[in-house]
């Protein structure tokens, strides 16, 4: 373990399943996830716990299954088993990588993964394992964004980290307005009020109500995730 001392002892991650895609327009890009877990490697050294939270919009978004007329409870359904997957590549991507990890899901499947249970979530982050939580909350019509607050919260987190395309929050969606500016911070209020679109206001009113700050940083940026976890300015933070 090296001598710097991080700024947060256990932090929960939230990875986008548009994340694990890289540059390819579906599914799960294996040199993408390979340096993901090659970051979280380094962060574990140095003595930080960290449970991930993944996303699944690179295979299934309820959505979408929604607006071509499926049920959206059906289609969230699938998106939930989508983030199973996910959690299944991450979790074997991070055993090759020498950490060990623990798949949790939010809705039964024993076969395939053991169920979220709250006191053994908090004995593999106390041992030092990678906890992934699969499947969402368990519940149709939220969103990872959503669980990985939720999570966050249960596990008493000291921040909510999400990883994304974009390398904080701006004054609009960066991708659709190229003339948006990055706040280095804003309040949850502002966030909320101003409906930005970063992550949903669900997530966000369930982090304000708990006071766990969210940092939003970029996936892509090489280093940033020990960067934000070493305490140095990367990214957005949103506080209560
Ligand atoms: N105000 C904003 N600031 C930053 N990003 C924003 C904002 N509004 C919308 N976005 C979009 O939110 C996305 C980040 O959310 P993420 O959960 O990673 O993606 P998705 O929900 O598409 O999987 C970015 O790709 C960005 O285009
Ligand atoms: O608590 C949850 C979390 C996720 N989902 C479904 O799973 C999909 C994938 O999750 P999300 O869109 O949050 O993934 P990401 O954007 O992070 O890739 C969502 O579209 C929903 O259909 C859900 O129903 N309940």
């Amino acid at each position: 373990m090296s001598n710097a001392i991080p700024a947060h002892k256990r932090i929960l991650l939230k990875l986008s399943g548009e994340a694990l895609m890289g540059d390819d327009q579906f599914g799960i890009n294996r040199a993408t996830i390979e340096r993901m877990v090659a970051e979280i490697v380094e962060v574990t050294k140095v003595g930080v716990q960290v449970a991930v939270v993944i996303g699944g919009g690179n295979i299934f978004r309820g959505v979408a299954g929604g607006s071509v007329g499926m049920d959206r409870a059906t289609a969230d359904y699938m998106g939930m088993l989508a983030t199973v997957m996910n959690a299944l590549a991450l979790a074997d991507a991070m055993d090759k990588q020498g950490l060990t990890a623990r798949v949790m899901s939010a809705i039964g499947i024993e076969q395939v993964v053991e169920p979220y249970v709250r006191p053994k979530a908090l004995q593999y982050l106390e041992e030092g394992k990678v906890v992934v939580f699969a499947a969402g909350t368990g519940n149709p019509f939220f969103t990872t964004d959503t669980a990985a607050a939720l999570r966050g919260a249960e596990i008493g987190a000291e921040v909510v980290l999400k990883a994304t395309k974009v390398d904080g929050v701006y004054t609009a969606d960066p991708v659709k307005n190229p003339s948006a500016t990055r706040y280095d911070k804003l309040a949850f209020d502002e966030a909320i009020s101003r409906n930005l679109g970063i992550m949903d206001a669900t997530a966000f009113a369930l982090c304000r109500d708990q006071k766990l700050p969210i940092r939003v940083f970029s996936i892509v940026k090489p280093g940033a995730l020990k960067r934000v976890v070493m305490g140095e300015d990367e990214g957005t933070l949103v506080y209560a």
